[in-house]
């Protein structure tokens, strides 16, 4: 499925760090957990920071791919399981964002016991997890701070024709 989003939303690291600390904060008290797994890629960030936050040291990842850049991929491929749980209680599931829903789709059959967080959601996948920080239309794309840098941008008097 390709298609294209209307409206982009950039995120700066000050603005993850703040969101993902929130997100954080949610997850409280942290003698409940066991530890946590990330969904890498985008996951790892956002769990590193959660980890850090909450003093877990137990940090295992799931490693996923269903995106080509914007491009959807029908197929979802597992490229590296989880080892440290079964059946994922106690754990934290960690990713950066929710959109249609289909990666926490298939790692919710994965870890049925586990709490799915992420600091961003889409509505098409909003029902998936347990907490997330913000909601943003289904048609924004999402720029994080990993995939982008800062640029020189023209005075607003030098744009003039
Ligand atoms: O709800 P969905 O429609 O499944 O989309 C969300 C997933 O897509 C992105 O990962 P991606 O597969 O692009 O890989 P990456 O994390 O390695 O960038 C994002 O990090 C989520 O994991
Ligand atoms: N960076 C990024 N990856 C995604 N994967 C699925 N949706 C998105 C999005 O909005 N932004
Ligand atoms: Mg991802």
């Amino acid at each position: 499925m390709g298609w294209h989003s209307n409206r982009e939303f950039f995120v700066s690291w000050e603005e993850l760090h703040r969101a993902t600390k929130e997100l954080a904060r949610r997850q409280l008290p942290a003698e409940q957990w066991q530890g946590i797994v990330a969904v890498s890629r985008g996951g790892l960030v956002p769990a590193a920071i959660i980890a850090r936050e909450l003093n877990i040291r137990v940090v295992d990842s799931v490693c996923v791919s269903s995106y080509d850049h914007t491009e959807q991929r029908d197929d979802l491929q597992l490229l590296k399981d989880v080892t440290a749980t079964t059946d994922g209680e106690g754990y934290l599931v960690i990713d950066d964002l929710v959109d249609t829903g289909n990666t926490l789709k298939f790692l919710r059959d994965k870890l049925p016991k586990a709490k799915f967080i992420t600091v961003y959601a889409k509505p098409e996948g909003m029902s998936l997890v347990d907490d997330y920080v913000a909601d943003l239309e289904q048609e924004t794309w999402i720029h994080f701070p990993w995939d982008m840098h800062l640029h020189y941008v023209e005075p607003l008097a030098g744009q003039e024709s």
